[in-house]
């Protein structure tokens, strides 16, 4: 038997659209798995009422499937599914993380994100890694065509999960299909200044770059109350603000000490509009690890 926790993540931070992600240090899916002739899968926990245990559409059948290793697999969901927090890719990359190690397979971390990125292609149509990439590796990821660049970082974050369901696959369709050069730029000015924060382990600089005009505004439209929250976040002192993934997730950036603040301040925000919500004080975490 072979246990492992792969964490929850956050996909984009604004400016990096299906390319930025980073591990969390909490919530987190615990998987074990046993070898078998064929895939059988258990789910239990948070949401686990809503997702299938049908190999065929469970992320896990088809990381499984695609590493050629059936499994007994039971999953543990610490991240509830639809969240914007990567819970489909937490199990994902859980599932190949333990599959690679029980049979023996031998493949590096990078090498597992494709293979658990088919696991995010079942789900959402397409096998983006921007969420599989940090869950299996830990820290902020940039994934691209030609593989995942990794980066240790440190920086405290706050993320905040209404009681609002938003499929990937839905907010995948509001996503704009072109944008003006002018917006190119401003995006790729953000995207880099993200890139220096996570370098420099720099709340603020990391911030800055969490601001996006292409793909935010479209998917914040879909999450009930979201300018308020943001606003709210930033008075207490957030250096960022931005949706998680694809929704409802919010996260903010900000300095240690202001977590407590901004967590409580978002809170109010989505109560007074009688959502209920709950808050991670997080910070960017570490990857899959093994028991
Ligand atoms: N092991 C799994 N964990 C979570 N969701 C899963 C799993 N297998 C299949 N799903 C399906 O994936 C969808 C959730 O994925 P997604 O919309 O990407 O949400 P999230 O942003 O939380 O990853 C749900 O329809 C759920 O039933
Ligand atoms: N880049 C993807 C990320 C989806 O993340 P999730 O946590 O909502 O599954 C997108 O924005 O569609």
């Amino acid at each position: 038997m072979v246990t492992v926790r792969a964490p929850a993540t956050s996909a984009n931070l604004g400016s990096g659209f299906d390319v930025f992600g980073a591990a969390l240090s909490k919530p987190a899916d615990v998987v074990r798995i046993e070898p078998a002739e064929e895939t059988t899968i258990e789910m239990y926990g948070a949401g686990s009422e809503y997702i299938p245990e049908d190999p065929e559409k469970n992320v896990a059948g088809a990381v499984a499937k695609a590493l050629d290793a059936p499994a007994e697999i039971r999953i543990d969901k610490g991240v509830r599914p639809s969240s914007g927090l990567g819970s489909s890719a937490a199990s994902a990359a859980a599932v190949a993380v333990a599959i690679d190690e029980a049979y023996g397979l031998g493949h590096s971390r990078e090498e597992l994100v494709p293979y658990a990125a088919e696991g995010e292609a079942l789900v959402s149509g397409e096998a983006h890694a921007d969420n599989v990439a940090p869950s299996i590796m830990g820290g902020f990821t940039i994934a691209t065509p030609e593989g995942v660049t990794q980066v240790d970082a440190s920086i405290p974050l706050v993320v905040c999960l209404p009681e609002l369901v938003i499929s990937t696959r839905d907010a995948r369709r509001v996503v704009p299909r072109s944008a003006e050069v002018s917006q190119v730029v401003d995006c790729v000015g953000r995207a880099a200044t993200l890139v220096a924060g996570m370098f420099r382990d720099d709340p603020a600089l990391v911030g800055q770059g969490m601001e996006d005009g292409i793909v935010t505004p479209a998917r914040a439209e879909l999450i009930d109350g979201y300018d308020g929250v943001r606003e709210a976040a930033l008075e207490a002192g957030a250096t960022g603000v931005t949706v998680s993934g694809a929704g409802p997730a919010i996260i903010a950036a900000c300095e240690d000490e202001r977590r407590k603040g901004i967590a409580s301040a978002m809170l109010d925000r989505f109560a007074e509009r009688g959502i209920e919500t709950r808050a991670y004080q997080t910070e960017v975490g570490r990857g899959a690890e093994l028991f």
